[in-house]
């Protein structure tokens, strides 16, 4: 995995840094690397993540798919961190990707399509809550239950749980004598994507999950006290540095449709720990080229408060573009669809270093497990890292759980603090 920082460098880059800032920060970086490793080697909260790629193993999470290690679908029953990992890793690297349907949203007319359109009998459930109590989750796996059930399909068959020893759902798992996976200890949910927690549809979907934990354990060892030894180090200290500059936003734009997903796992990654004190970069979810014809422009043009972060494989599949009759299209003569998608990458990052606008390049030498894997591990590393160097606590998020408690007490009547607060809320209706 490479990283090319040079949109985002020298004086016409508006916000912008320059090399004798990330020099600079160096020092920084390697005050937070010794913070970080000291986390590391003692498993505290948050800091244990990193240790996953040396900590998950595969043979267990393979020995515990194996009953629903042919099913023809899975369904993953889980939101946020306990969604997006799996969901990431199998668009990215499973041969059909298609057959791994999330459950995350509790949409009702979203749900019961999606079990109508699954062959119940041949569909794994895929059940994750780290905490074990998030309502959707919960609720979600009430209702695929019971479908099941009104199918005559023995859903406990079926299932395998990634929980923790506690909670409604590990009570579930004891009273029906269910698979049950670990989640790691000390690790946040959006950190969890190399664990159980986001491995059970890969392994099921015959992903090469060891290889995928073989990049991330390579990505682990390249971690220093400088910048400049580790990609995942680099990304966050120019992330850090732009922020500081003005770059409130972080437009993530992956040239390849198997990584339209990692945008979305960075993008809870980025938010939910960096979202604090009054900083944090909003992720934007962009694809390349999609987005070109539709994005761009206010990248370009708009305010000057963005970064965009572009990725691309080095290795594309190779797909010709056949000849034309007509003479205006002679200008695909002999390209192929990849250096197509090529030029456009190149089109975009030197349009917007042409209009002053940063960009970050981060290129995988092949879409793999392996480079899946570093590229994970290194975009984890990278927001510990800016978590440091701004000084915040990265591993919580107290602003999503006030809205999962006032949401419990509106359901269940219970007058709370949070439900008063949503009866009092200002509000000025047009009708
Ligand atoms: O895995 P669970 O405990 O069900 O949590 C699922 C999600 O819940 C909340 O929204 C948290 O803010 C997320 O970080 C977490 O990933």
């Amino acid at each position: 995995m490479h990283l090319d920082i040079g949109a985002a460098l020298g004086d016409e880059a508006d916000p912008g840094v320059d090399e004798d800032d990330l020099e600079e920060l160096d020092e920084q970086v390697a005050a937070a690397h010794e913070t970080i490793a000291a986390g590391r080697e003692n498993g505290e909260f948050g800091y244990a993540a990193l240790n996953l790629p040396e900590e998950t193993d595969p043979t267990r999470i393979r020995e515990a798919v194996e009953p629903v290690e042919d099913a023809a679908y899975v369904l993953t029953v889980g939101i946020g961190g306990s969604a997006l990992g799996a969901k990431t890793v199998t668009a990215a690297l499973a041969d059909e990707p298609d057959r791994h349907v999330i459950l995350d949203n509790v949409d009702p007319e979203h749900i019961e399509r999606t079990l109508e359109g699954l062959p119940l009998e041949d569909t794994a459930i895929n059940v994750v809550s780290k905490s074990g109590t998030t309502a959707e989750t919960l609720a979600n796996f009430l209702v695929v239950r019971a479908a099941y059930e009104d199918a005559g399909v023995d859903w406990t068959e079926l299932t395998v749980v990634t929980t923790g020893e506690s909670g409604p759902l590990a009570e579930l798992v004891e009273e029906h004598d269910l698979p049950r996976l670990p989640v790691p200890d000390g690790v946040p949910g959006r950190f969890a994507a190399l664990s159980s927690v986001g491995l059970v549809p890969p392994a099921i979907l015959g992903v090469d999950i060891e290889g995928l934990l073989e990049g991330a354990s390579a990505a682990a060892d390249g971690l220093g006290p400088s910048l400049f030894d580790s990609p995942g180090y680099a990304y966050g200290a120019v992330c850090y540095a732009l922020e500081e500059e003005g770059a409130a936003v972080n437009a993530v734009m992956p040239y390849a449709e198997r990584l339209e997903y990692f945008a979305e796992w960075f993008a809870q990654l980025w938010a939910e720990s960096l979202g604090k004190e009054g900083r944090g970069q909003t992720p934007a979810r962009a694809l390349g080229a999609t987005d070109q014809h539709s994005q761009l422009q206010l990248y370009r043009a708009g305010p000057a408060d963005k970064m965009v972060t572009v990725v691309r494989p080095q290795e594309r599949a190779d797909v010709q573009i056949p000849e034309s009759e007509h003479d205006s299209l002679s200008y695909f003569a002999g390209a192929d669809l990849g250096q197509l998608l090529d030029a456009e990458y190149d089109a975009t990052v030197a349009s917007l270093a042409e209009a002053g606008r940063p960009a970050v390049e981060i290129e995988l030498d092949d879409l793999d497990a392996e480079g899946v894997g570093e590229l994970l591990y290194a975009m984890e590393a990278a927001t510990v890292l800016v978590g440091e160097l701004a000084d915040i606590e990265t591993f919580t998020q107290p602003a999503v759980e006030w809205g999962k408690r006032a949401a419990r007490g509106l359901l269940s009547g219970e007058e709370t603090e949070e439900t008063r607060t949503v009866a009092e809320r200002p509000s000025y209706r047009i009708d």
